[in-house]
């Protein structure tokens, strides 16, 4: 369907992005296929970029977006989209974990004072915890709209490099959310062409696993750049969905959503794709690079930030998660990875089990 025909049979979706990075602008592209969607950039050349020449070369250099996505700088322009028409609309916050709580107060300042009936959706893309208190991107959001808890609001995840949804390849993406409405809007936004939008209501799982797969891609990184070979990763791999799948389970995650898009799939997807900026990071720190110097140019590699965090909510749900602590001593406190790797194979034989 385009955009000209929703209009032209009144079932006009409206949908709004916050956040103009890589992933921002490829769930943006998806949506502005069908619907008239509005992207918010806190840069102007990347507005600028996305309006005169349909691109946005900073974060996804050379594709052509569709020409009908618009972009602002402007807030207002964004609240004044989504309120048209009286249509039924999306928000999409693209913004990484660290600019989810200030962007939520504004929303839910803004909010309250709309017409509870009238009030978009919200999804939030990102994956991680908050670095400071450790939580996870729905408990950032419960808190920051608690005086709208009628806001319908959910995660979209799943295996999904921007590069790829933006040049139009196939994806496979979860909406999770309590809300039908919000499931169904999502759905509805995203889904079609080369696009499959699953529904799931296990908003926990989704983001646990969202979130320990980035950590578990700089371990792959890191075996891979110090060439310990395919058996290695491939453990790596079976015994970080092991790890994930502890951790959900302890926060009240279903078992199942960790055999799905969001867990495995995105797990395998990160700890193996070479466009992983978290398999990136884990590599050059396997080559024996610094961290401050990788993260230098301010990539965002959510794996970074939020490991400590998940370490620590780990510890408080009484859950081990031995290749997560590894992790943090290579990045944090400066022991090789090699050693940490040496660390891993030193722990005593076990049952093969969650535990
Ligand atoms: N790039 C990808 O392939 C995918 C990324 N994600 C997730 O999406 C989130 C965003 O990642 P990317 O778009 O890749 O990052 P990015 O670095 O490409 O873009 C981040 C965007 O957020 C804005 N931003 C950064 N810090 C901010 C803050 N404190 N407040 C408000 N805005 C801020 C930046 O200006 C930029 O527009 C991350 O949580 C990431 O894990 C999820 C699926 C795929
Ligand atoms: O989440 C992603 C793919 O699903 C993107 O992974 P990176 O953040 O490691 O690039």
């Amino acid at each position: 369907m385009t955009g000209t025909t929703a209009h032209a049979t009144g079932t006009t979706l409206r949908v709004a992005v916050i956040g103009a990075g890589s992933w921002g602008t490829a769930l943006a592209c998806l949506a502005a296929r069908t619907w008239p969607t509005l992207i918010h950039a806190r840069r102007d050349d990347v507005v600028r970029n996305i309006r005169q020449d349909h691109a946005n070369p900073r974060y996804l250099p050379g594709i052509s977006l569709p020409t009908g996505l618009d972009a602002t700088q402007s807030f207002d322009d964004i609240f004044s989209h989504l309120a048209h028409d009286a249509a039924p609309s999306l928000l999409i916050l693209g913004v990484p974990v660290a600019g989810m709580p200030d962007t939520l107060a504004m929303l839910a300042q803004v909010f309250s004072d709309w017409d509870p009936d009238r009030l978009p959706g919200i999804v939030w893309s990102c994956k991680g915890f908050d670095a400071e208190h450790g939580r996870l991107p729905h408990e950032i959001a419960d808190a920051a709209l608690a005086t709208l808890p009628h806001l319908p609001r959910g995660v979209i995840s799943g295996p999904s490099f921007a590069k790829e949804v933006a040049q139009g390849l196939p994806v496979a993406l979860t909406v999770a959310s309590s809300s039908a409405t919000l499931r169904a809007r999502t759905t509805q936004a995203l889904h079609g062409g080369m696009a499959r939008v699953y529904g799931s209501e296990d908003v926990i799982g989704v983001e646990v696993g969202g979130a320990l797969k980035n950590v578990m891609a700089i371990a792959s990184g890191i075996g891979d750049g110090l060439e310990l070979g395919t058996n290695a990763r491939a453990a790596l791999i079976t015994r970080g969905l092991a790890e994930m799948t502890r951790l959900g389970l302890a926060l009240g995650a279903r078992p199942d959503t960790f055999a799905g898009l969001t867990g495995l799939g995105d797990l395998v997807l990160t700890a193996t794709g070479e466009l992983s900026r978290n398999r990136q990071v884990g590599i050059r720190i396997g080559q024996g690079q610094s961290l401050d110097s990788i993260l230098a140019d301010g990539m965002t590699a959510e794996g970074v930030r939020c490991a400590r965090a998940a370490l620590l909510r780990a510890r408080a749900a009484g859950v081990e998660l031995p290749i997560t602590e590894a992790v943090c001593r290579v990045l944090f406190d400066g022991e090789s990875p090699r050693d940490a790797v040496a660390a891993l194979f030193a722990r005593e034989a076990r049952t093969e089990s969650l535990n």
